[in-house]
């Protein structure tokens, strides 16, 4: 589906709002009939481009770009400018791009974001807007909004506390909607609730663009998400709230109050699970052992490591074990060392993951005490798996899965060449970030990136075409089952866990079929079931033309 271009009027004024409106803008490929007919003779240099020719243009900047954050800040003006020419440029090559407009390069851009700023992108809500965000919400020019991906700030990526600068990933993660799984870009739309900052260097920074004050306690905070939420249901009837990056207490509690009753998810929690258990099957598959038979430990006990335990307890009763049987292959290790009775700090969402055991603060001790099959890392400490960690684990396992999820580069737990180097090459191993590939003993592997944007767009695809009521936990272990599915022999003989990142936007459609079908089967689609789901979709995909 091209986007229409939406010229209809004679207006011979017309011209240069076509050129400043980013959706209508054409640049050098309008025709000279366009030109002449809008008011845009004399504002363009006279030769007349096509699509493809602008690309190649665009691709020449890029490459003289010194570094990704500069190509990231070139690429958002770019958005700002001429939207499909954006993603024309993006879905030409997505395994170089979204590196580039999404993780890792996105966390630099949200550290500087005051300091790169050149316009905003979404909304931004304050609690100085309280008892008006519905009128708020009315500025923004489209009603037909589909998505708002909103963020607190409150833990961006490995980053922690970064408030207002975290907006980077709301803009970020709708962009990848369109250019990993053509959701039309027309009804998105970013948005920063700020609630100020517990990071007194931002505070304190002059060009910081957020609220300069401590976030409020918990039941302030929720008092202003409520009413954010009905705001939404009034000003947006049926638009779907994708939480990202909020502090993971906070990302938790929300989750559970909204998700029977909006149509909501929470990436962090939901998305990460899905990616997690689809690379986890694929890895199961390649050893050849049920996941039902795994130990697992977590080191991370926060919004993703505990979304992810709920997705695989879950998994492993459809493989036929109790609630109380997959919990106890679970185990978790935080900030404070092992999960158990006796420690007083757990939350009742941690507490179903504290078993009986030897208290420790010492990693290795835990893996050397619990024989983990399964070392999964969502702590944001960078290097937490080293040498002894990696070697233990390598010792108990023929084949130790070990998943360093923690995003950007510098927190994942351990890198791509440090896995497969200390485990000699035994390892299966993803990361949030793509690693380059390694070689070991003359074998080389590539890591697999085990990142949500496997899975949140193709939801988004799903969502954007069956209009369900609520996305339920089901719709991720479809997503994560079709995903698993898509990695076939040759891949897995490569060492991969997921699909080939060249050939995203084929696999979140084929995911985002599977979701679907299953928002027809349980009842939650809310418009026609069409005879092929498949098509269907595929006709309704985005594709970036003039
Ligand atoms: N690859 C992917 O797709 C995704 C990756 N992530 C990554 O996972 C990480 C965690 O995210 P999330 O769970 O939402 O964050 P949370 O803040 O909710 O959780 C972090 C957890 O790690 C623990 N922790 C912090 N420091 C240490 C440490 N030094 N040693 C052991 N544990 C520690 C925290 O303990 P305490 O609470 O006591 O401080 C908490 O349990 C982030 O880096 C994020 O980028 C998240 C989502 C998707
Ligand atoms: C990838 C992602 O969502 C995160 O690191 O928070
Ligand atoms: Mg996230």
């Amino acid at each position: 589906m091209a986007r229409a271009a939406k010229i209809g009027s004679q207006d011979p004024k017309l011209g240069r709002t076509l050129l400043d409106d980013p959706v209508r803008n054409k640049g050098t490929a309008f025709t000279a009939e366009e030109r002449r007919a809008y008011g845009l003779e004399g504002l363009l240099p006279c030769a007349v481009e096509s699509l493809d020719r602008q690309v190649e243009r665009v691709m020449q900047h890029l490459e003289a770009k010194p570094t990704d954050l500069e190509r990231y800040v070139y690429l958002i003006g770019l958005a700002d400018r001429n939207e499909t020419l954006f993603y024309r440029t993006v879905m030409s090559d997505p395994a170089r791009f979204v590196p580039i407009l999404y993780d890792p390069t996105v966390a630099e851009a949200c550290l500087a974001f005051g300091h790169i700023y050149r316009r905003a992108r979404g909304m931004y809500i304050t609690r100085l807007m309280k008892g008006r965000i519905a009128e708020v919400l009315r500025n923004w020019p489209t009603c037909d909004v589909r998505f708002i991906c909103v963020s607190t700030g409150g833990r961006i990526l490995g980053l922690g506390d970064i408030g207002a600068n975290g907006m980077g990933i709301p803009i970020g993660k709708l962009q990848l909607y369109t250019a990993c799984a053509a959701v039309p870009p027309d009804g998105l739309l970013p948005m920063l609730l700020d609630v100020g900052t517990t990071n007194a260097a931002l505070r304190a920074d002059p060009l910081y663009l957020g609220l300069r004050e401590l976030p409020p306690p918990e039941q302030k905070l929720d008092e202003i998400v409520e009413e954010l939420v009905q705001a939404v249901q009034q000003v947006f009837p049926g638009c779907c709230i994708h939480f990202e990056d909020w502090k993971g207490t906070d990302a938790i509690r929300l989750l559970k109050r909204y998700k029977d009753k909006i149509l909501c998810y929470n990436d962090d929690i939901q998305g990460t699970a899905g990616v997690t258990l689809a690379g986890l099957t694929t890895a199961l598959e390649i050893i050849g052992t049920p996941l039902a038979e795994q130990r697992i430990l977590f080191l991370g006990a926060g919004s993703a490591g505990i979304g992810i335990a709920d997705l695989l307890v879950s998994a492993m009763q459809l493989e036929g074990l109790s609630q109380e049987a997959a919990r106890s292959r679970i185990s978790m290790f935080d900030i404070n060392g092992l999960l158990e009775p006796s420690r007083a700090d757990l939350s009742e969402v941690q507490r179903v993951y504290a078993h009986k055991a030897k208290p420790s603060k010492d990693l290795v001790e835990a893996i050397e005490a619990q024989k983990p099959t399964v070392l999964i890392g969502v702590s944001t400490k960078g290097g937490a798996f080293d040498q002894r960690v990696v070697e233990t684990m390598s010792r108990l396992n023929e084949r130790p899965i070990i998943f360093a999820l923690s995003n950007p580069t510098d927190r994942a737990e351990c890198s791509a060449e440090q896995a497969y180097t200390w485990s000699k090459g035994k390892a299966l191993y993803a990361a949030g970030v793509q690693f380059p590939d390694v070689t070991v003993d003359g074998k080389r592997f590539h890591p697999g990136q085990a990142n949500n944007f496997y899975v949140f767009p193709a939801i988004g695809l799903a969502t954007y075409v069956a209009r369900p009521k609520r996305i339920t936990d089901a719709c991720f272990v479809t997503a994560a089952q079709a995903l698993a599915g898509q990695v076939g022999p040759e891949l897995r003989a490569r060492g991969m866990l997921f699909p080939s990142q060249a050939d995203i936007l084929e696999s979140e459609v084929t995911t985002a079929a599977r979701v679907a079908e299953l928002m027809f089967d349980e009842g939650l689609a809310q418009v026609h079931r069409p005879p092929d789901v498949r098509a269907w979709i595929e006709g309704q995909l985005y594709t970036p033309t003039y």
